[in-house]
């Protein structure tokens, strides 16, 4: 496992957007190797650009994103769950077995450890008996452990989490809740959505607040204040969309 030296994310000065305009502008911080981090903001703050440009999915508009050097798949990122997910034509099984692609490549077979670890992970999500059913038959709360169960098998040292509790039972919340302090127990670095505040404030030692631009990053206790939320709120509904590359400019 490479947990025990875990990397550090250093953000410079980073605009991220769309077709230029920008979504995310200036954002400067440094993510402790092994920190467990809420990305708190208001809807549109930008909180799911910010995963996809740590996952590589953006390339910035301007500044940087540094990371240390990583294992191949070393970031395990997980989008918000799609109506994608569920038509998927495939089994629960051979879903989770996804998770080993960085060993085995696209067509590679599994040897029997490999099956076994596959099936370990899906007994980690309280899955097991699911193995042969398609994805599509499953509720929101057992594809979300699905998908939990891949990640657990990617083994990754950074972990992205895009609203992982969204919709989910209250039983189902509290397992992955379970799975993410784990992996923050392991030495991973997790960053992850979450929407509702009680969870950020009972499981999350250090938050990340957007708004389009950095409002407040450090511990939970110091971010989650009635004034940088309401300030959060003011500079979500103020900033304007359309915006050209960037009105801030060079001013941060
Ligand atoms: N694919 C896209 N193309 C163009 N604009 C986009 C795209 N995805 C997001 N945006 C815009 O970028 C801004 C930030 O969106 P983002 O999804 O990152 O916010 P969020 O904080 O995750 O919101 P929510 O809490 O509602 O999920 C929004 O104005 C959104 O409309």
């Amino acid at each position: 496992m490479h947990a025990t030296m875990p990397p550090l994310i250093r953000f410079e000065n980073l605009t991220l957007g769309y077709e230029r305009h920008p979504a995310i502008h200036h954002l400067s911080a440094e993510i402790p190797a092994g920190a467990l981090v809420a990305v708190v903001g208001p809807n549109g703050a930008g909180k799911s650009t910010l995963l996809k440009g740590l996952a590589g999915e953006l390339r910035p508009i301007g500044g940087h994103i540094h990371l240390p050097d990583l294992p191949r798949g070393g970031i395990a990122y997980m989008p918000q769950r799609s109506e994608m997910d569920h038509s998927f034509p495939v089994s629960v099984f051979d879903m989770v077995a996804m998770g080993l692609w960085r060993e085995i490549g696209p067509f590679g077979g599994l040897s029997r450890a490999q099956r076994h670890r596959v099936e370990n992970a899906i007994e980690a999500v309280s899955l097991s008996g699911f193995e042969a059913r398609q994805i599509g038959s499953l509720s929101g709360g057992q594809l979300q452990r699905a998908r939990f169960a891949r990640l657990l098998l990617q083994d990754a040292p950074i972990i992205l989490l895009d609203e992982p509790f969204a919709a989910i039972d209250a039983r189902t919340v509290e397992d992955l809740v379970h799975l993410i302090l784990h992996w923050h127990a392991e030495g991973r670095t997790v960053l992850t959505v979450v929407h509702d505040f009680e969870q950020v404030r009972r499981h999350f030692t250090t938050c990340l607040l957007l708004a389009r631009e950095l409002v407040a990053f450090g511990p939970t206790t110091q971010v989650m204040t009635d004034a940088l939320l309401a300030r959060a709120r003011h500079l979500s509904e103020a900033f304007d969309d359309n915006a050209p590359e960037c009105h801030v400019a060079e001013a941060a």
